[in-house]
């Protein structure tokens, strides 16, 4: 069993309308994925399917080999959320701390994960005074710091700088190389050439579940943010000609 999480013709309604149709797709352990689309295309809905927390309509999602929100799954899958979720009247330390103890870690794995989002300068300072790019990176490191399997991130480089972006990301490869499998949300194209594979969503359908140079070699163009144009366009004149 290679793969950290296996999607079989999910399906997923969200205020009536269906958001994710029918989604084939298959992560393996120890990468990192990458999960592109524009605004509203299904991503955070799909994490939501990984992580246990979103009614489906159909298909199923299998996660480290157990349905996807099995309690036997609670200390193994992290999610980091777009809205950060620590706690404000805390220290950056405090909240690191405290999820470490709920995931049976110690202090020293705490300030370490505190250390490895570049928030060690800003260990001491409450939560609530942090800038939003720095409170994110305080939410990203509660979520790494009970070393789960597999961490899910919904899009964890937004409202960072370039540097601390180049660190994030060779910090999530760091991870992989030790076996721990990410799945990244982004919907900024110049990430999806850090990522391992990449699986391309619009409109709660796949268009691309490859690796960046088989995009690239697929579509003919060095450029991912061609190629996904490229991609799109394709899946477009497909569903007008299903359509017709
Ligand atoms: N709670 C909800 N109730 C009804 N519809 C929802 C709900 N949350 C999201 N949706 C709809 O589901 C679709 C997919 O949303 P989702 O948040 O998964 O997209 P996304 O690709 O993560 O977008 P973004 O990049 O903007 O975060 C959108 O059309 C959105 O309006």
């Amino acid at each position: 069993m290679d793969d950290a999480i296996a999607l079989r013709g999910l399906v997923v309604d969200r205020g009536g309308r269906r958001v994710l149709d029918g989604i084939d797709a298959a992560v393996p352990r120890g990468s990192v994925t990458g999960l592109l689309g524009p605004s509203g295309s299904g991503k955070t809905t799909l994490m939501r399917a990984v992580v246990g927390v979103q009614v489906i309509t159909a298909g199923t999602v299998t996660v480290l080999g157990a349905p996807a929100g099995s309690s036997q799954l609670r200390h193994r899958v992290g999610y980091l959320t777009q809205a950060p979720s620590v706690y404000a009247d805390l220290t950056v330390r405090e909240n690191a701390r405290y999820f470490a103890a709920l995931h049976g870690r110690g202090r020293a794995e705490a300030d370490r994960a505190v250390t490895d989002v570049g928030l060690a300068a800003a260990a001491g300072q409450l939560v609530g005074t942090l800038s939003g790019g720095q409170r994110s990176r305080a939410s990203l490191a509660c979520a790494l710091v009970g070393e789960p399997e597999l961490i899910v991130l919904d899009e964890p480089t937004v409202g960072q700088d370039p540097v601390l972006r180049a660190d994030l990301w060779s910090r999530f490869h760091a991870l992989a190389a030790t076996g721990t499998t990410l799945l990244v949300s982004s919907h900024v194209m110049d990430e999806a050439a850090r990522c391992d594979r990449l699986l391309l969503i619009r409109e709660g359908r796949l268009i691309a579940d490859d690796t960046p140079d088989g995009i690239r070699s697929t579509t003919g163009v060095d450029d991912l943010d061609e190629a996904f144009l490229r991609l799109i366009r394709a899946s477009e004149a497909g569903r007008a000609g299903e359509a017709s």
